[in-house]
């Protein structure tokens, strides 16, 4: 019978496949504490040397790199083990450098010849007796943010260019934080004490939101697996994303286009919002996408949400101009501000990538806005940070329709926390701000 793998195997099967076939590390995360039977403190190691190894991947390079003496020739399974035990000595506290580096030359005999497990032996010990170089000593302070906290050159100097030197890198170290888990409460169907209660009462670690009035921080355990999750009294979703029903804020006789809705975490906020009243049409481009919003409508016990497979750009094929009180253009983006949750991105995404999709988002907001009432307004958000997706597509956007314009009531709507950082009809929130997502709301209007 083959023995079973061990957590940190596991893991570098994971940051192995990552690497290699860019396969998604929270997809294969899931997969993999599915197929194995690890006990719930080993998921957690192993969540932690996945995700750690991955955001820390570019410090781990500079601090292995110095120790290898012919990198061509290391294979990429050897270089992801070396830099997933560096990871441990270097940033977990709790596991004692010698089982780390017994562990690793333990997975190199098992997988690779002698040689392996010497080199891998002599390099973590070599590291462990002369210690890693010092980020701190690259001079060129954008060089020395991107090493140390593992954001591509390119997106530093970005952000630095739009958001100065000190906010771009507390926003970079920000990302290199664990998310923590929130939920929104139904309060069609409950309030937010008597779920914090029950939460409670299940032995999760829980806390209200700071940000959103009907918001939960869970600080230990996964809510998704609760009863309240289970019996619609909740939903997982991010306190930035939760902004985004209230800049809304639909009434309950409104029609509403939500036009990227999947997987509907904004269509059933709005829905909750609007008391299970007036009328949502949530299109998506996917219809296994589409079903996934049914299924949470369902769970939540909303009957105001209908749902379309179809490209929101084709969407004056079905409705006539001026169908709809308000409209949401929750656009596809770049995500660059949800690195907390998906760390790989950040190593993939280029700046061409950003230009794509933002000839994408523009498109999209210019098919939709035809179909929004006179006085009505149309909200655009997305979960990134960065000017080209966000503020450039609403300037783009009003410089060729007149009949639009600025929202300035935008800040009356969003919760007390967050109106200081609105600026006129928008909104950056960066991750730094409240510890939730990057993310950008803004808002226009048809003109009267
Ligand atoms: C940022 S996600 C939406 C998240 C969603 N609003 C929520 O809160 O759960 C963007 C969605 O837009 C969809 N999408 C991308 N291009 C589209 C298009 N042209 N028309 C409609 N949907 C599109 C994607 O499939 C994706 O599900």
């Amino acid at each position: 019978m083959p023995q079973k793998k061990n957590v940190r195997e596991i893991a570098l099967d994971i940051l192995t496949a990552v690497q290699k076939n860019k396969a998604y590390s929270n997809l294969s995360l899931n997969h993999a504490i599915k197929e194995s039977e690890l006990s719930a403190k080993d998921i957690g190691l192993l969540t932690e040397l996945v995700y750690g190894t991955i955001q820390r991947d570019m410090t781990l390079d500079y601090y292995v790199s110095p120790f290898i003496k012919n990198p061509k020739k290391i294979q990429p399974w050897v270089l992801s083990l070396l830099k997933m035990t560096v990871f441990q000595m270097q940033f977990l506290d709790r596991v004692p450098e010698r089982a780390a580096v017994h562990e690793a030359v333990e997975i190199a005999k098992k997988r690779g010849h002698r040689g392996v497990a010497s080199l891998v032996n002599g390099v973590l010990r070599t590291i462990g007796r002369e210690g890693v170089p010092q980020t701190s000593e690259i001079k060129d302070p954008l060089e020395r943010i991107s090493i140390s906290t593992s954001h591509p050159l390119w997106l530093v100097k970005l952000w630095a260019s739009q958001f100065g030197i000190e906010k771009t890198e507390q926003m970079c170290m920000e990302n290199l934080n664990a998310p923590v888990q929130t939920s929104r409460v139904n309060l069609l169907k409950t309030s937010r004490e008597e779920v914090l209660e029950l939460l409670s009462d299940e032995g999760y670690m829980v806390e209200p939101s700071t940000l959103n009035e009907d918001g939960i921080r869970c600080l230990r355990g996964n809510i998704a697996l609760s009863n309240a999750y289970k019996n619609g009294l909740i939903s997982i979703q991010d306190e930035s994303s939760m902004l985004v029903a209230h800049a809304v804020s639909p009434s309950d006789e409104d029609m509403v286009l939500d036009s990227c809705a999947a997987p509907g975490g904004k269509t059933t906020h709005m829905g909750e919002r609007m008391a299970n009243h007036g009328r949502i049409i949530a299109l998506d481009l996917h219809a296994h996408k589409t079903k996934l919003i049914e299924e949470q409508a369902m769970r939540l016990g909303l009957s105001n949400i209908e749902t379309r497979q179809m490209d929101a750009r084709k969407i004056r094929e079905c409705f006539e101009p001026q169908t709809f009180d308000k409209i949401l253009v929750d656009a596809p983006c770049s995500g660059l501000g949800v690195l907390k949750r998906k760390p790989d991105a950040k190593y993939t995404k280029t700046e061409a990538d950003l230009h794509s999709l933002s000839v994408i988002q523009l498109n999209i907001l210019e098919k939709v806005s035809s179909l929004v009432k006179t006085g009505g307004t149309i909200t655009y958000s997305t979960c990134t940070v960065g000017k080209e997706e966000n503020e450039a597509i609403i300037d783009a956007f009003l410089e060729q329709n007149k009949d639009f314009e600025r929202d300035l009531s935008l800040v009356d709507r969003l919760p007390e926390a967050v109106k200081p950082y609105v600026n006129g009809n928008s909104v950056q929130i960066l991750p730094q701000y409240f510890g939730s997502d990057g993310f950008f709301i803004a808002s226009i209007r048809r003109k009267a």
